[in-house]
């Protein structure tokens, strides 16, 4: 299976409408993986807290629309990273969108732990409530966004959801890209399953964010890691490998809670 993880650039230079169109095609020139994703409110930037209210859109709004279109022309399976989703009742979600090679929209997924204690998107988006995991052809992923990774009772239902494939979209800061790479190594190995675990480049908001997105075994295996900048980090692997791995290191049946 091959995957690329756009670790798109949120300069604060770049409209969100440009952004818009560059990650389009940035995804249409991925024809020849099977799964593209992007990082976490990358029209925005995710501690762009300001921007959050006028860039929100409903589910079904431009980014869909142009995510749709670029999974459907490249051919594959995208997660669209996530967007600041307004609700009909005017809630704020930090939403991911993940589509089918046909353009139609395979699943949605309002992230869980909102990060920022007091404040930030803590406090200007709801709390998802759901787990989602999506069923590809080659394996089933399980989706989880940035803050997210630090909580691994999440990740745990997602395998008890069938999750073999773990897929973090993120606007991880510098400061703590020490814990952003552990974090994704931890998740792959307690899981036994791959983690594709992608952020952003540049810097918004006085953030200068961590890029190195990262592609992990299910052994914790580093198989692709990113670096700072803008890039396309592109990993070729075998599904089959989790469950070979959880067969031969049972490990997951040995669980007691
Ligand atoms: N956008 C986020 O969820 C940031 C998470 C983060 O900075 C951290 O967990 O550390």
């Amino acid at each position: 299976m091959r995957a690329s993880l756009i670790q798109i650039a949120v300069d604060e230079g770049e409209s969100v409408a440009v952004r818009r169109r560059r990650a389009a095609s940035l995804v249409r020139a991925e024809s020849a993986a099977d799964l593209v994703v992007l990082p976490e409110l990358w029209t925005t930037g995710a501690f762009a807290f300001d921007e959050f209210d006028g860039a929100a859109e409903p589910l079904r709004g431009p980014t869909y629309e142009a995510m749709g279109a670029a999974a459907a022309d490249a051919g594959v399976w995208l997660h669209a990273g996530s967007v600041p989703e307004r609700d009909i009742d005017g809630t704020l979600y930090n939403t991911s969108l993940v589509f089918a090679p046909s353009g139609d929209l395979a699943a949605s997924y309002r992230k869980i732990h909102r990060f920022g204690f007091d404040q930030g998107e803590a406090v200007l988006m709801g709390a998802g409530r759901d787990l989602v995991a999506v069923r590809l052809p080659e394996t089933v992923v399980g989706v989880a966004t940035c803050y997210d990774l630090r909580f691994p009772e999440l990740f745990r239902g997602l395998v008890d959801a069938g999750a073999e494939t773990l897929v973090v979209p993120a606007g991880w800061p510098e400061r703590r890209r020490a814990h952003w790479t552990l974090l994704a190594r931890a998740r792959a190995v307690e899981n036994q399953a791959f983690v594709l675990a992608c952020g952003t480049a540049g810097t918004h908001a006085g953030v200068p964010q961590a890029g190195h997105s990262i592609v992990v075994d299910p052994w914790g295996e580093v198989l692709a890691e990113a670096g700072a900048d803008e890039e396309v980090l592109r990993a070729e692997f075998d599904p089959a490998k989790v469950a070979r791995t959880r067969e031969q290191f049972p490990a997951l049946k040995d669980r007691v809670l």
